[in-house]
């Protein structure tokens, strides 16, 4: 069966990643996680004392940041590496969320991570979730979801997930950072956070994970039957 690409961009903590996880699981689909190379960028800049007022140092430090995502055989998870070292834990703490989006927010490093997820993306097959999938990385993208959530109730789930890692955090503090991320990533001057014209908005304050799931699956089942109809995949031999 031909395969395709699903953007699925939105709001911080509406659900995304869960989702698109379990949808490339199902589908046979590769999935990537945009959120995770730009916390690993956060992460070598906090490591290697990188001032993100310093483009310069910015411009040299990018070329020396290798992510990949690894299959680890104890989680049976893709997992995010930074320069082969495993990152997948820290780089969901809270000092990470706390600059990842005016990291996220320089050109330079936007421009060297959409390149490589257009890359990762180049033969579809996959899932990627994000900010910029739908209107920047992949605006090609044959299914392109837009999520979103209402902030408490994103905040409450960050909460719950964090606090299942061992990170007590008051539900303000976790309110405002979502809130300022939003704010950034909305509007950053390259690739903002952005509803593509032609994406399908889901919001999911009250849907369950697997109705979720669900949805989107059904989408990209109609999608496919459509463009097969249509005639835009080649036959498998061609
Ligand atoms: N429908 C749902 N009901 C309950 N919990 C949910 C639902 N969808 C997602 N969650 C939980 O909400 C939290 C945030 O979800 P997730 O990390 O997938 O969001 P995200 O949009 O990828 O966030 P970010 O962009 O900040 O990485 C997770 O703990 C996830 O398990
Ligand atoms: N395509 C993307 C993906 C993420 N970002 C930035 O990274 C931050 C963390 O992303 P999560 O999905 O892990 O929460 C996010 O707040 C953005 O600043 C991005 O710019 N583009």
């Amino acid at each position: 069966m031909p395969k395709i690409v699903i953007a699925i961009d939105g709001f911080s903590s509406c659900g995304k990643s869960t989702t698109a996880k379990q949808v490339a699981a199902r589908m046979g689909y590769a999935y990537i996680d945009t959120g995770a190379m730009y916390r690993s960028v956060s992460l070598y800049f906090l490591q290697n004392h990188i001032a993100l007022t310093n483009p310069k140092a910015v411009q040299d430090a990018l070329p020396h940041i290798h992510i990949t995502f690894n299959f680890n055989p104890k989680t049976g998870r893709n997992e995010t590496c930074l320069n082969g070292l495993n990152v997948e834990e820290e780089i969901r703490k809270m000092y990470i969320s706390n600059i990842v989006s005016e990291v996220s927010a320089i050109p330079e490093v936007r421009y060297a991570m959409v390149a490589q997820q257009q890359k990762l993306g180049r033969k579809r097959g996959v899932v990627m979730d994000g900010r910029d999938i739908g209107t920047k990385v992949f605006p090609d993208a044959e299914l392109k979801i837009f999520m979103t959530a209402d902030p408490v109730i994103r905040a409450q789930r960050r909460q719950i997930e964090l606090l299942q890692k061992g990170e007590m955090i008051g539900l303000d503090v976790i309110l405002e950072n979502l809130k300022k991320r939003d704010f950034i990533d909305s509007n950053r001057s390259e690739g903002p956070l952005r509803k593509a014209e032609d994406a399908i908005e889901l919001d999911t304050s009250y849907l369950t994970l697997d109705e979720q799931i669900d949805w989107v699956i059904q989408q990209a089942d109609e999608k496919i039957s459509k463009l097969h109809r249509k005639g835009h995949f080649k036959p498998i031999d061609a």
